[in-house]
This record gives structure tokens, C-alpha cells and sequence, in this order.
């Protein structure tokens, strides 16, 4: 039967402290995207979900919620940048759009897959499939990646792991009581992470080189959409959401 149980309203809780803005090369198309991205990012991290990971009243089941949804959303975004690093002109772009696509299956979802054992959750049975937010937003990165200009599908990929690397590194500073919340965390926060973004981003603004204007705003729509999709997907998972029938 359908549960119809509605999700407990979160509480008001102190928002992240405030993080600065990200340095990047003056006219680069990276310093374009971020004013683009800096309003959604500033809402991210003021979610209640993330403020709940930091001071550890997240409840536990919809933190493993939120786990099994980006299981479901790691496959198709790992999918996304392989296929766009198929798609790549340069084989220096091919290279880094497929070691991070590796990189999300025998890292991020490695450790997913961990922190799911914790609670008796097989990462191979996975409880329910993606809800309508991760299908939405997996969707929307494969489109992009399949069917845009590379520009579009890299450009849509960048905010997952541009607003990952600020919300790691926002937590961090704040810390979480809670230790599978901090083992989180702390995968976003750490130099591996950020290096990961900084090559994403020196890999953006050499494509950004070679734009329009026009195919600039084309992509800029594309890394937009993916950043409504992030606090989208932190808010479905406090909500703990189901397709309605
Ligand atoms: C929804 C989402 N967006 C981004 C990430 C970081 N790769 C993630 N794990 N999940």
C-alpha cells in the first residue's frame, strides 16, 4: 500500500557560515558560470539538510534515503561524463571527463556503498529506485551529455561537482557530530576533491575559449538547471519523496 506518511517538518537551524566566493582567472568562462551559480549555491548551503548534517539532527533514514538516490544519481551521472568524454574533441578532455567518471564509481560510490553497509543496506539491492528528482536530474545530464554540445553536457556537469567541493568544504569548518555524517563530509572536503574541481574547471574555461555568446548562455542554461537540480535533490531527500503513484 502507498505510505502516505508525511515527512516531519524540518526545524530552522543556523545556516553554513557564509563561504567566500571561489577565486577564478578574471574573464575566464569559469567566473562567468560562478555569477550564474552563486545564488543557487548560497541556497544549497542554507538547506536544511546540509545544516542537519552539520549539527547532526539529520534523522538517520533520511540520510540513508538521500545514499540510495545518489546511488541511483552517481550511475547515471558516471554514464554522463563518459559519454561526453567520448564526445570530446581534445583526447586531454577525454582523458579527464573518464577518470572522473571512474573515479565516481570506484570512489564516490564505493564509499556509498560503505556507508549503506553501516545500516544493513546491500548497494547491489538497492531498497527503491530513483525518485522522481534523481530520475529528473539524471535525465537532464544525460540529454545534455548525449544530445547538447559538449559545452552544454560539460557545463552541466560542473555544479555537481563545483557545489559539492563549497557544501565539503563549508561542513568541514563546521563538523559534523555525527560519524557517518562526517565521513561524508569529509570525502568532498579534502585536497583530493578539490583537485578533481580545479582540473573540471581549467577543463571548462579552455572550452569557454572557443564559444559564442551565444553557445556560452546555451551552456550557462545547462549548468543553471543542474544547480536547481542539487538543492532540488537535497530537498527531495528530506522530503523523503515518492513518485505519488
Ligand atoms: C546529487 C549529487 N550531486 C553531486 C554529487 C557529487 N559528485 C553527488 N554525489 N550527488
Amino acid at each position: 500500500m502507498l505510505d502516505v506518511t508525511p515527512a516531519a517538518t524540518p526545524r530552522a537551524r543556523a545556516p553554513l557560515p557564509p563561504a567566500a566566493a571561489p577565486a577564478r582567472p578574471l574573464g575566464s568562462w569559469s567566473e562567468r558560470l560562478w555569477a550564474v551559480l552563486a545564488p543557487v549555491d548560497a541556497a544549497v548551503l542554507a538547506h536544511p539538510f546540509l545544516t542537519g548534517v552539520a549539527d547532526g539532527t539529520l534523522a538517520p533514514a533520511v540520510f540513508t534515503g538521500y545514499l540510495v538516490q545518489d546511488a541511483h544519481y552517481l550511475a547515471g551521472y558516471a554514464r554522463a561524463l563518459a559519454l561526453l568524454g567520448s564526445r570530446a574533441e581534445a583526447l586531454a578532455d577525454t582523458a579527464v571527463l573518464a577518470r572522473h567518471a571512474a573515479g565516481t564509481v570506484e570512489g564516490e560510490l564505493v564509499l556509498h556503498a560503505e556507508l549503506l553497509a553501516a545500516v544493513g543496506v546491500d548497494a547491489t539491492a538497492l531498497p527503491a529506485g530513483p525518485s522522481p528528482t534523481t530520475h529528473a536530474y539524471t535525465a537532464h545530464l544525460l540529454a545534455a551529455a548525449a544530445l547538447g554540445a559538449v559545452a552544454d553536457g560539460v557545463a552541466a556537469v560542473l555544479p555537481c561537482f563545483w557545489l559539492y567541493a563549497r557544501a565539503g568544504a563549508a561542513l568541514a569548518a563546521a563538523g559534523s557530530p555525527e560519524p557517518r555524517y562526517q565521513r561524508w563530509v569529509d570525502s568532498y572536503a579534502g585536497e583530493a576533491f578539490a583537485a578533481v574541481v580545479e582540473e573540471v574547471l581549467a577543463l571548462v574555461d579552455r572550452l569557454g575559449t572557443g564559444l559564442t555568446a551565444a553557445q556560452r548562455a546555451h551552456a550557462e542554461a545547462a549548468a543553471l538547471t543542474s544547480a536547481r537540480y542539487e538543492w532540488m535533490f537535497f530537498d527531495a531527500a528530506l522530503r523523503q519523496e515518492r513518485w505519488p503513484v
